[in-house]
Formats: C-alpha cells, structure tokens, sequence
C-alpha cells in the first residue's frame, strides 16, 4: 500500500456538494465523471497530495444511495494507492480479508479498484487504486 489516494464523501445534492467543498478546499474540482459500473457521480479535488472524491448516487441500488438511505452523507470510503493491485488482492486474501469484488475494476479517475469489505476493516470501509498506464 502507498499513500492515501483519496477519501470518499457520500453526498445527496451533487452541485449543492461540489459548490460547498469549493468554498471549503478554495480549489474547484479537477474532475467530474459519472462512474456506470457503480451509478455514481463523481467529482474530485486534489489537495496537497491526496484528494477528496464526493460521490452522489444515481439510482436507487446504487452503493451509495443505499449508504446515504442508512447512514446519512459522510465519510464513505478511504482509498490507498498500490503499485500492483493483483498482488496486493492475492496478499489481502491471503492475510483473510473479505474483497468486494473478485477482479479489480475500472473505477474512476483512469484506475482499476477493488474494495475490502468493511467488516474486514472495523467498520471502514477500504478501496485499493492502481494507476492504469
Ligand atoms: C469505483 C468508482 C469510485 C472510485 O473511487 O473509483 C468509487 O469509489 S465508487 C464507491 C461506491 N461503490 C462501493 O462502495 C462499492 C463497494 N461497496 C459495496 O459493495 C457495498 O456498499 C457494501 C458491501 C460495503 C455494503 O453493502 P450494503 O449497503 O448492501 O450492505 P449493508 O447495508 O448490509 O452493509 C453491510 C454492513 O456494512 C456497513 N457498511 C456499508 N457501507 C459501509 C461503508 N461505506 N463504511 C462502513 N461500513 C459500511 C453497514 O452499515 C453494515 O454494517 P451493520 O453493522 O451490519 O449495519
Ligand atoms: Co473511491
């Protein structure tokens, strides 16, 4: 694992968010793109080395549609940057982390992600990121 790539907000309102984290960060966000594997918009804003992503669902079995419909807007997720997301699945398996998903997948920002679940991880839950070249 290297550092942490970014932090993941679950939002409701997408514009009101993004307009609201302009004002907090004082940077506009580098980029928004609608991510269809998860049916979630994003937005994400680089700050000093890391980067806060929001994340607003759009539809109702979206992941973070149901995260907000239980656990209201927040923190969602804490993603780490590693340099070989196959190995370092193989190496999480091995140590009895439960992954999410059996092959990394496109996510967003130009990376293949996987996610660990968050009871592997007291309650938090882990999202791995590799750079696609
Ligand atoms: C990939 C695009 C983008 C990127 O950066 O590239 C993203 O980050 S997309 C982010 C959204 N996508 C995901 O989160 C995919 C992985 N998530 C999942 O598969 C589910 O959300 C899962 C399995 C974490 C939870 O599924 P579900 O909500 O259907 O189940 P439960 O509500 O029963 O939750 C089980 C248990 O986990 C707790 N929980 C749920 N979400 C979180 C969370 N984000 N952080 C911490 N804990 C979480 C939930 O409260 C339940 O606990 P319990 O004690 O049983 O109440
Ligand atoms: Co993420």
């Amino acid at each position: 694992m290297r550092n942490v790539e970014h932090i993941g907000i679950a939002v409701k309102d997408f514009s009101e968010a993004n307009a609201l984290y302009f004002k907090l960060l004082g940077v506009e966000p580098y980029k928004t793109e609608f991510v269809s594997s998860e049916n979630v918009n994003t937005s994400f804003f680089k700050v000093g080395d890391t980067k806060i992503e929001l994340l607003e669902g759009t539809t109702e079995d979206s992941a973070i549609t149901k995260f907000i419909q239980k656990r209201g807007e927040g923190i969602h997720h804490i993603a780490f940057e590693v340099d070989d997301i196959l190995n370092e699945m193989e190496r999480l398996k091995q140590e009895g982390f439960t992954l999410l998903n059996e092959t990394p997948k496109k996510g967003a920002d130009n990376k293949l992600v996987c996610f660990v679940h968050p009871k592997s991880a007291n309650g938090v839950l882990i999202e791995l990121t590799q750079e696609i070249k």
